[in-house]
């Protein structure tokens, strides 16, 4: 007989899940999975079955990590709501299992998961990407993931200038009045993605909202969003004129409608500049495309479990 698997709600993995822990053990994997080491870790592209009716898709995100005796499944489903819907567009559960024994050690919930690890791949591309002296971050969107992408750049950076956009903007002052620190919510993207040294796309637009004529030469783009082959944040002027990191080659080929639809040629994935085989191109335009891996939830549960049993 096994013990029951632990289950975690999402209060439990919001506490058991800091930054400071999950940003240095996201760069060693993301290093470690762009060498491509099949006998250390394996993670397919995610399957993705489209739910038509609602406007919605299920991903199925397996992922084992040999050396660290990880082996982890995250269910996501994601939907396209209507304005104004209540309900979260991402939600999650994340499984662990014994990799020896193959039975199910914990449960938990995949939303906060999903959203810190997000944030701190693109806090890690930011650090490498930005601009030295960056000053004003722009976050285009206000939902969860602009709320962790908040959380952790104004943690981690020091800007001086904080702009928020929402295509209601009552979502982005509601969002505004949520937080400790000053933020200015600007009336359309162009306003504030103007001047920006970094800005993150977060949102669950399907055509491009952001178009390179806007975007100050030299600024770091962190696109979270648009994570189908048809679905857009970003135009082909931006795309192609910057220099495009992904978190995984075979990811953007397959999911991403920014690469596939304009053409654009990935320079490198985020590991590839961690591990050294690539350059962080600091100086030039540069474009994050994520689209999101189960490796990076894999590590994240890994650390929520064993921090939780580090206090029962
Ligand atoms: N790269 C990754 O690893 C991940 C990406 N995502 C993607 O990030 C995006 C944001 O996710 P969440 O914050 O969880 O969703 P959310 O529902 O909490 O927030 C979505 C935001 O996008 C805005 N929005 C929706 N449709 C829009 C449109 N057509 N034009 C402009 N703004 C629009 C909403 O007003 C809201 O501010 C989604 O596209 C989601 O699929 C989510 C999780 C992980
Ligand atoms: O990595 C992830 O969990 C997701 N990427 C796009 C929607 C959900």
């Amino acid at each position: 007989m096994t013990d029951s698997p632990v289950l975690l709600n999402k209060h439990e993995v919001e506490r058991c899940l800091s930054y400071e822990d999950l940003i240095p053990r996201l760069e060693s994997v993301m290093g470690k999975f762009s060498k491509r080491d099949s006998s250390e870790i394996i993670q397919p592209v995610r399957s993705v079955v489209p739910i038509a009716q609602h406007n919605g898709f299920l991903g199925v995100m397996p992922a084992y990590l040999a050396a660290e005796g990880i082996l982890c499944t995250k269910m996501v489903t994601f939907y396209q709501r209507a304005e104004g819907s209540s309900l979260p567009s991402t939600q999650a559960t994340v499984l662990l299992f014994d990799p020896e024994h193959g039975h199910v050690t914990a449960i938990m919930d995949g939303e906060a998961i999903t959203a810190k690890r997000t944030a701190a791949v693109s806090a890690i591309s930011a650090k490498l990407f930005m601009p030295a002296l960056s000053k004003v971050l722009c976050i285009l969107g206000s939902g969860q993931q602009a709320r962790s992408h908040y959380d952790v750049f104004t943690n981690v950076f020091n800007f001086k200038e904080v702009r928020v956009w929402s295509r209601r903007r009552e979502m982005a002052h509601r969002f505004v009045n949520d937080l400790q620190g000053p933020v200015r919510v600007c009336s359309s993207v162009k306003e504030a993605v103007t001047g920006a040294d970094v800005i993150v796309t977060a949102t669950g637009a399907s055509e491009p909202i952001l178009f390179g004529e806007w975007v100050k030469s030299g600024a770091h783009v962190a696109a979270v969003g648009a994570c189908r082959p048809d679905w857009r944040e970003l135009d082909d002027v931006l795309m192609r004129e910057a220099v495009v990191y992904v978190d995984s080659r075979e990811g953007a080929t397959a999911e991403s409608g920014d690469i596939v639809l304009s053409g654009a040629q990935v320079f490198a994935e985020l590991g590839e500049v961690i591990n050294g085989s690539f350059p962080a191109q600091r100086e030039k335009t540069t474009v994050f495309k994520s689209l999101g891996m189960g490796i990076q939830d894999a590590v994240s549960a890994k650390l929520v479990l064993e921090k939780w049993n580090s206090e029962h």
